[in-house]
């Protein structure tokens, strides 16, 4: 039985907040027969110590169930990462416990629907799980059986992006940051709210994204938004240049990738979001020019669990856009012709699949953003009426 676990550590994005996270994704059927991806924020060595104590524990576990490990570029083995942990020489000679004898079949719960068998059914904690207080989903949230799947989940939707070659193709490399993403507790995402049990915790937030090619006003009509409305701007690109200039370590990484109009890995993008949603007490955002591709998308509701309300889609010619970007005279690194073909390459590409899948929910309020400014205002503030101001 090839099951296949693969772990990988990395870094928050930022520099300042520097918290190691081990990201465990156990790929099907070790991921329902185990526990999933473990989330792990690690605040001190100490707390190192003990993850790493419980990954081996369950590294054994994977082991007793004859797990088998693929490497893949930019994700190891779990045994040589381990090894390779930075904070592992810190510790005391690692004290692994003793590894209790591989769990005795049981018998799903009775007001579980999934049998055993089902990919979906997974047996208790185990007990050095317990003891370390990870939070786990009941049983019966984990991995629901295809004919059971929901848009949302605990852990999230992988989108089909092309048919598998066989029917047990593993995913790529881009399934699995999305699948990899931390998690502290898993919560399902609730369709059709406009709030969700969130990253939040009890604040109730109105999240809508701002979607459009690059040229097409959505900053412009997001300020107007903001000024009639009381929404939060929360403008990606912004927040991804303001943290290249902050001198972060990431600041290389992310003027390559806007000066090549690419789109910047989802973690990095979604820390920045995430960040600046916590420090802001509003409760309504818009977040502009995100999720610009289908792994954002899917990597933003597993981590925030935000569904958003609606999608903003400013639909505007190429042709337009050139000549609106030309002009716009900001000083941007990425406002010259080459590098613009580029970026609606990337939209028509990466960024429409999002919209689509947004449509498909009902969820996309299209906006003719050809006209005018305050024409394409005028729309914009029908769709926005029931979010009025009434102070
Ligand atoms: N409806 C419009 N008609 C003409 N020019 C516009 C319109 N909306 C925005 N612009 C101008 O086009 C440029 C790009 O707009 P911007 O809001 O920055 O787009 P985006 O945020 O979608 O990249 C700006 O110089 C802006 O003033
Ligand atoms: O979620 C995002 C938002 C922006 N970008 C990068 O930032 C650039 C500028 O994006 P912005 O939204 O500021 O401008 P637009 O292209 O919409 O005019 C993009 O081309 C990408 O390289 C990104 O990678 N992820």
């Amino acid at each position: 039985m090839p099951s296949v676990g693969v772990c990988r550590w990395r870094s928050s994005p930022l520099s300042a907040v520097l918290r190691r996270s081990f990201v465990v994704d156990l790929l099907p059927p070790s991921r329902s027969q185990l526990c999933g991806a473990v989330p792990c924020d690690f605040p001190s060595p100490d707390a190192v110590g003990r993850r790493i104590r419980l990954l081996k524990i369950w590294w054994k576990e994977l082991m007793v169930l004859g797990a088998t490990t693929t490497a893949a570029s930019g994700v190891g083995p779990l045994g040589p990462v381990l090894g390779d942990f930075p904070f592992a020489e810190k510790l005391a000679p690692p004290v692994v416990a003793p590894t209790p004898p591989a769990p005795p079949p049981v018998s799903p719960p009775a007001n579980c629907h999934a049998s055993r068998g089902d990919a979906a059914w997974a047996p208790p904690p185990h007990p050095s799980a317990r003891r370390a207080r990870i939070k786990r989903p009941p049983a019966c949230l984990r991995l629901p059986p295809p004919h059971h799947q929901h848009t949302h989940h605990a852990l999230p939707v992988i989108p089909p992006p092309r048919p598998p070659s066989s029917a047990h193709r593993p995913p790529s490399i881009q399934d699995r940051r999305a699948m990899g993403t931390v998690v502290d507790a898993p919560t399902v995402v609730t369709e059709n709210e406009e709030v969700a049990v969130n990253m939040l915790g009890d604040k109730k937030v109105t999240v809508v994204f701002v979607l459009g090619g690059p040229g097409s006003g959505k900053g412009t009509q997001c300020a107007n938004i903001v000024e009639h409305f009381g929404f939060t701007h929360l403008s990606a690109g912004d927040l991804l240049r303001a943290e290249l200039k902050s001198g972060s370590e990431n600041g290389t990484m992310i003027e390559n990738m806007i000066k090549e109009g690419k789109i910047v890995p989802s973690e990095v993008t979604i820390a920045l979001l995430k960040e600046a949603m916590i420090k802001n007490d509003n409760d309504k955002f818009l977040i502009d020019g995100f999720p610009r591709n289908e792994e954002n998308r899917a990597a933003f509701e597993h981590v925030t669990k935000i569904s958003p309300a609606f999608v903003l889609f400013f639909d505007c010619s190429e042709e337009e856009m050139e000549k609106r970007l030309l002009g716009r005279n900001e000083g941007r690194v990425d406002d010259n012709i080459e590098t613009i073909r580029k970026r609606f390459k990337v939209f028509v590409e990466s960024s429409l699949p999002v919209i689509e899948y947004y449509k498909a929910k009902d969820k996309v309020k299209k906006i003719d953003a050809a006209k005018p400014i305050a024409e394409v205002f005028e729309d914009v503030k029908a769709i926005f009426a029931p979010y009025a101001k009434t102070a």
